[in-house]
């Protein structure tokens, strides 16, 4: 693939050689022309305002049926499965079964040593699993895995790849997809099969006269959903004329299906071509944080600081709340940027996003950003001193009051409860 300039429609603006990365125009007189540097990253078109730019080669030459199949990237770290890599195989799986129910859901596992996952991969969901296995994919590494994802794909030609949005899933897909020349729709909150053009018109007409449909339309795509503009509105963005398709999705946000014990699919192995040349960093030693761990994504109670708390001390108030109701302390973004709390602890839109069976909002607002993160949690409780804060409109139970005597309330009344709720239940 290449970019060439459209002589007679350049008009010397110099707009291409400022957005160029690369250093990849020169001028020849008052034409741009594209020299050997270039990589073909698309940022001249984008800034070009007379059109004058344009790709050739394959690029209008993507052939979108040769790709089939749903990949999803099954995250493991240190042997073990990523949760959001099983809900991703579920979420996987209903798609596949909607674009066709010749479509695979096939679980990507990189590393060494990995054999053992390949089953807990079927038993969530997966029809095949690709494994890639080498000593130096043992650790993760962009450039070792980005290498030979790549490889695997341009191989197998999938129609999407699906990554959680972890830490490694956010530096590995947009590599990954910036090599394929492929688009990538990052923390997706939802992901829909599109309707081509001609099943549409094939529904509404009954002789189908395909000649008026663009031949370009693929016959599915997918509607990649993703809150936009911090948060205030949800875009829908799709990615017609490249493939495979590419998405980041959130841990927390979709199914796990249920796991049926004994699942069987089908195994390939690929064998990476890779060496130490291809990894330009050494992992010397793997140090774990030594901050608390915080599994917001799996707790069943989170007991959740805002604001409202005043300062960091009322976090001393969520923790003796949450150990109480064997919850995990979570907070909203204020409270983070206060620096009363670590990062870890945040719900919402930049921080992680949960579901709880219970769901304790203290002092906080409910702003869009934090609601994104919690608001199908099973039963969502609201503290908060003023009657019109919007995070009523979401909560299953509200009460109105200052938290520094409500929550020491509840947690004087937990053990009864408990004891009048293991009574009724009996
Ligand atoms: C791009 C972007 C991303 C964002 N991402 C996130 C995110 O991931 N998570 C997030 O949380 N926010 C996020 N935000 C910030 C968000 O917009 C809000 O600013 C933030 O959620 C407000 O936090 P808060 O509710 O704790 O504070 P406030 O909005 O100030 O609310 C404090 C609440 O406490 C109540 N209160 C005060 N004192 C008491 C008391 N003694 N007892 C009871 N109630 C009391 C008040 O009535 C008020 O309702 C983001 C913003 C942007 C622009």
């Amino acid at each position: 693939m290449a970019i060439q300039v459209i002589k007679d429609k350049c008009k010397g603006c110099k707009l291409c050689l400022k957005a160029c990365p690369f250093d990849a125009i020169d001028m020849d007189g008052k034409v741009a022309v594209i020299n050997e540097k270039c990589t073909a990253c698309n940022q001249c078109i984008a800034a070009c305002p007379f059109d004058a730019i344009e790709k050739t080669g394959d690029d209008a030459a993507v052939d979108l049926s040769a790709y089939k199949d749903v990949w999803v990237f099954a995250e493991q770290r240190n042997g073990k499965l990523m949760n959001v890599a099983l809900e991703l195989i579920g979420e996987g799986r209903r798609l596949a079964k909607e674009i066709s129910e010749d479509t695979k859901v096939c679980a990507l596992l990189v590393g060494d040593g990995i054999d053992h996952l390949e089953q807990e991969c079927y038993e969530y969901g997966a029809e095949r699993v690709v494994m890639i296995q080498d000593p130096l994919l043992k650790n993760y590494t962009t450039d070792g895995y980005t290498k030979v994802i790549v490889d695997a794909v341009e191989e197998y030609k999938p129609e999407l790849v699906i990554y959680g949005a972890t830490h490694i899933g956010r530096d590995l897909a947009p590599r990954v997809a910036a090599r394929l020349n492929t688009g990538l729709t990052a923390d997706c909150t939802r992901l829909d099969i599109k309707v081509s053009s001609y099943i549409e018109y094939a529904k509404n007409n009954t002789t189908l006269d395909t000649s008026t449909l663009d031949p370009n339309d693929p016959s599915t795509g997918i509607k990649q959903t993703r809150p936009a503009f911090g948060g205030n509105l949800m875009a829908t963005i799709i990615c017609p004329k490249t493939r495979p398709q590419m998405s980041t999705v959130r841990p927390g946000v979709m199914q796990k299906r249920d796991r049926v014990a004994g699942a069987t699919g089908e195994r390939v192995d690929y064998k990476p071509q890779i060496s130490e040349s291809d990894i330009r960093i050494q992992i010397k030693d793997i140090v774990k944080s030594a901050k608390e761990l915080v599994s917001l994504t799996d707790a069943d109670i989170i007991c959740s600081g805002g604001r409202g708390l005043g300062d960091p001390s009322g976090f001393e108030l969520i923790k003796e709340f949450a150990d109480k109701v064997g919850g995990v302390v979570g907070s909203s973004r204020a409270a983070v940027d206060a620096g009363w709390i670590d990062h870890s602890h945040q719900v919402g839109q930049t921080g992680t996003t949960v579901k709880p069976k219970i769901y304790f909002a203290c002092g906080i607002s409910g702003a869009i950003q934090h609601l994104a993160g919690m608001q199908t949690s099973d039963i969502i409780v609201a503290i908060n001193k003023d009657p019109d804060a919007p995070i009523f409109e979401v909560a299953d139970f509200g009460i109105v009051g200052d938290l520094y005597k409500v929550i020491p309330e509840i947690i004087a009344e937990w053990d009864n409860a408990e004891e009048l709720y293991d009574a009724s239940t009996k």
